[in-house]
């Protein structure tokens, strides 16, 4: 298990350049399985669930070539569709939640898609209903061994383009139907599709290759099947959710950081939400401009004077991936916050953690937190921990930095899920942080 040792308490400057988008990698890696042809894909971060998800590609068959930092080349013209019947699969498969967009790449394309239980994090239920209900409507059979929990569908003569209503906005559920269907026979329509910018990169990819998807931003995506799609180049987007996470760090510590070329008309409610818990986000061109809080941050009031509350809702509502970043600054800011996080059942109970700490939080039942800021008027108390996940990861590593004295953070494979070389780009800015092991 790896661990980070974290002296807090010290104030960091500079810039930082966020990485390209994990989530959108993981859609767009997928996607080359659609084609024989050559694909480029630029900006791709070195994480490790992206490179478990290249790692599984290349067990596949699929021809990787490292062209440069961040870019590759991919081709999937010879691939071994065995290996989707071995014990390796179940292992690569199970490794990760981004592993389970190859089945809709792979069904349109070959007529059949298998999947281990995928991995990711252990947040609540995560339910596959919407992408298997998506491939039905398309005509697959479906089949589940509950034993093995391996999931599959064929369809032997091809796809036929249907039109279904998502019972949820699934992101993966979107990504994975859209990309059987672009090959699918006929017109496709998706209503409450998700339409995160991860989905809208991918549409406009899958376009650039020959697909022919309209409504691409909306929650009513409209797909002509074609025959065959071609190569293309692709370059993704910055991560909003890293961004998110420095913004949440420089109020935190109290910093004055520049968050580099964050692409911000893609940003959505990202920079008004932390605005309602007083933070300055500027926009400087294309970079966020964060300055040193040397006051600390209001918590602004709703019109009616009632309790701000912060929720998560699908896109174009706050990713449920910041809250709990929202969630760990909130216990600095002058005023109160209820968090309510509506998606994920288990993905607050790390506030035990910042309880510890010293934080004032009620958490009054899995999704709803209420937090009493401090005011910086108390410091947080160094402790050791360990990470449930990637995004609470992330949030306590923010909390160790600001506190007082030396925290250690256990399990930072979580982090390393999802952030590239964290602990070298935190240092840049001055963070005092050590991987020990
Ligand atoms: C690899 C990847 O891309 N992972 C992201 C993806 O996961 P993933 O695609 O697995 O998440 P889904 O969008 O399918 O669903 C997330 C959760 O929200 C619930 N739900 C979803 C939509 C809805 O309208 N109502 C509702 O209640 C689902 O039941 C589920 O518990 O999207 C999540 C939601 O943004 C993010 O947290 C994950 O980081
Ligand atoms: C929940 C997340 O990731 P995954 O879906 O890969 O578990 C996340 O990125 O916050």
């Amino acid at each position: 298990m790896g661990t980070f040792q974290i002296e807090g308490g010290h104030r960091l400057s500079g810039e930082i350049q966020p990485q390209g988008a994990k989530n959108e990698a993981l859609q767009i890696l997928c996607a080359v399985l659609l084609t024989d042809e050559k694909v480029t894909i630029n900006n791709i971060p070195d994480i490790v669930d992206v490179n478990k998800l290249i790692n599984l590609l290349r067990n596949l068959g699929v021809k990787v070539e490292k062209l440069g930092k961040g870019s590759y080349s991919f081709q999937s013209d010879a691939l071994n569709l065995e290996y989707l019947n071995s014990e390796q699969f179940k292992i690569d498969g199970g490794g990760l939640r981004g592993s389970i967009m190859i089945v809709g790449p792979m069904l349109g394309r070959f007529g059949k898609g298998f999947i281990p239980k995928p991995g990711g994090d252990k947040i609540g239920r995560r339910r596959l209903d919407t992408h298997f209900e998506g491939f039905i409507k398309l005509g697959a059979d479906f089949r589940y061994n509950k034993e093995e929990r391996f999931y599959g569908v064929e369809a032997p003569n091809g796809l036929k383009g249907d039109y279904m209503l998502l019972e949820e906005a699934s992101v993966t559920g979107t990504a994975n139907i859209v990309m059987a269907a672009v090959l699918a026979k006929g017109t496709t329509t998706i209503y409450n599709a998700a339409c995160e910018p991860y989905l809208q990169q991918l549409c406009q990819m899958l376009n650039s290759m020959g697909a022919n998807i309209s409504g691409v931003g909306s929650n009513l995506l409209t797909i002509e099947g074609v025959e065959k799609l071609g190569g293309c180049e692709h370059t993704i987007l910055p991560d909003m959710i890293e961004i998110g996470s420095w913004i949440g760090l420089a109020a935190m510590t109290k910093s004055e950081i520049t968050i580099k070329n964050v692409n911000w008309d893609m940003l959505g409610v990202i920079p008004a939400t932390f605005r309602k818990l007083g933070i300055t986000v500027e926009q400087k061109g294309d970079d966020i401009y964060i300055p040193a809080h040397k006051d600390g941050y209001e918590v602004q009031s709703f019109i009616d004077g009632s309790i701000m509350n912060i929720s998560d809702a699908p896109w174009p509502g706050f990713t449920p991936d910041l809250l709990s970043i929202i969630l760990v600054i909130a216990t600095q800011a002058r005023g109160s916050v209820l968090v309510h996080q509506k998606m994920f059942e288990s993905r607050l109970f790390f506030v035990d953690k910042l309880i510890d700490m010293g934080a004032k939080i009620i958490l009054c039942d899995p999704h709803r937190a209420t937090v009493i800021g401090h005011d910086f008027k108390s410091q947080l108390k160094a402790t050791t921990m360990t990470s449930p996940d990637i995004r609470a990861g992330i949030s306590l590593l923010i909390a160790a930095l600001s506190a007082k004295g030396t925290s250690i953070i256990h399990n930072i494979e979580q982090i390393d899920r999802g952030y590239e070389d964290i602990e070298a780009r935190l240092k840049a800015i001055g963070a005092k942080i050590t991987r020990l092991d």
